[in-house]
């Protein structure tokens, strides 16, 4: 089984120390959620993995490959994918266009596109432009084009962001049968602690760059180091 594995990982920028001696490992077919206070480091960690950004210390693995020194497109084409949190979209072309944009670099069918627009729960009209797409909408059309690069391991930064509890409800069931249906290994961070105790297996908490807890999402939500750092101060079914 291949695993895409966060070694140690240090970052510094200047005087901050982003992150210090983060370990983390992703299985295919699981969910890990990674967690943590505004700052915590949890965008600079999808960022290494994703080839982004260079460490102070550590590697990343796939398999037994090296990812460190490849530049993100090669990382994705090697299978590992990564949405942002600002959503990255091409606002003039159409929900169809977006992802077929992304499918041609690996030579999906167009039968291939639709079903991934579906899988992501957006419905109604693909000929729709980007930008007049809500933005929710926008967020799943952001996760169906990442999919059109076929990853093995998908990063998510915040995919609920801005969603209603029932639209971050549906695409947590949108996750699940993406990641049962097709083997992915994903990784989700994310703030809003209903989705992310309904759908991971795992939980990695980080606090000021350093991972103070990992487990079960019931062991990780009931450790005192993650209520006192994070879980006090955010809304969202977290008590
Ligand atoms: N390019 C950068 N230059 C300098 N400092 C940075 C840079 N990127 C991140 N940081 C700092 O590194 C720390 C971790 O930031 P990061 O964005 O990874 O946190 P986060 O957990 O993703 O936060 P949020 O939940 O707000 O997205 C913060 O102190 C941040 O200010």
């Amino acid at each position: 089984m291949i695993t895409l594995r966060a070694h140690n990982i240090g970052v510094r920028f200047g005087g901050v120390l982003a992150l210090h001696d983060v370990s983390l490992e992703i299985r295919p077919g699981e969910i890990v959620g990674l967690i943590g206070a505004n700052g915590a480091g949890k965008s600079t960690l999808i960022n290494v993995m994703s080839g982004f950004q260079r460490p102070t210390a550590g590697d990343v693995f796939l398999g037994d490959r090296a990812l460190l020194k490849l530049p993100p497109h090669s990382v994705a084409r090697a299978g590992v994918v990564r949405t942002f949190q600002g959503v990255r979209l091409f606002g003039e072309l159409t929900i169809a266009e977006n992802v077929a944009a992304v499918a041609a670099v690996v030579g999906s069918p167009a039968f291939a596109i639709e079903e991934l627009v579906v899988a992501v729960g957006l419905t109604g009209d693909f000929d729709r432009k980007a930008a007049t797409l809500s933005y929710s909408d926008q967020r799943k059309l952001a996760i169906a084009r990442a999919l059109a690069l076929e990853p093995a391991f998908l990063l998510l930064d915040e995919p609920a962001a801005g969603m209603s509890p029932q639209e971050a409800e549906q695409l947590g069931v949108a996750l699940e049968e993406l990641v049962e249906g097709r083997g992915i290994g994903l990784l989700l961070v994310e703030h809003n602690m209903d989705l992310v105790m309904s759908v991971c297996q795992r939980l990695v908490a980080l606090d000021v760059g350093r991972v103070i807890a990992s487990g079960t999402p019931a062991a990780v939500r009931a450790d005192p180091s993650v209520r006192a750092a994070y879980l006090g101060g955010v809304p969202h079914g977290a008590a």
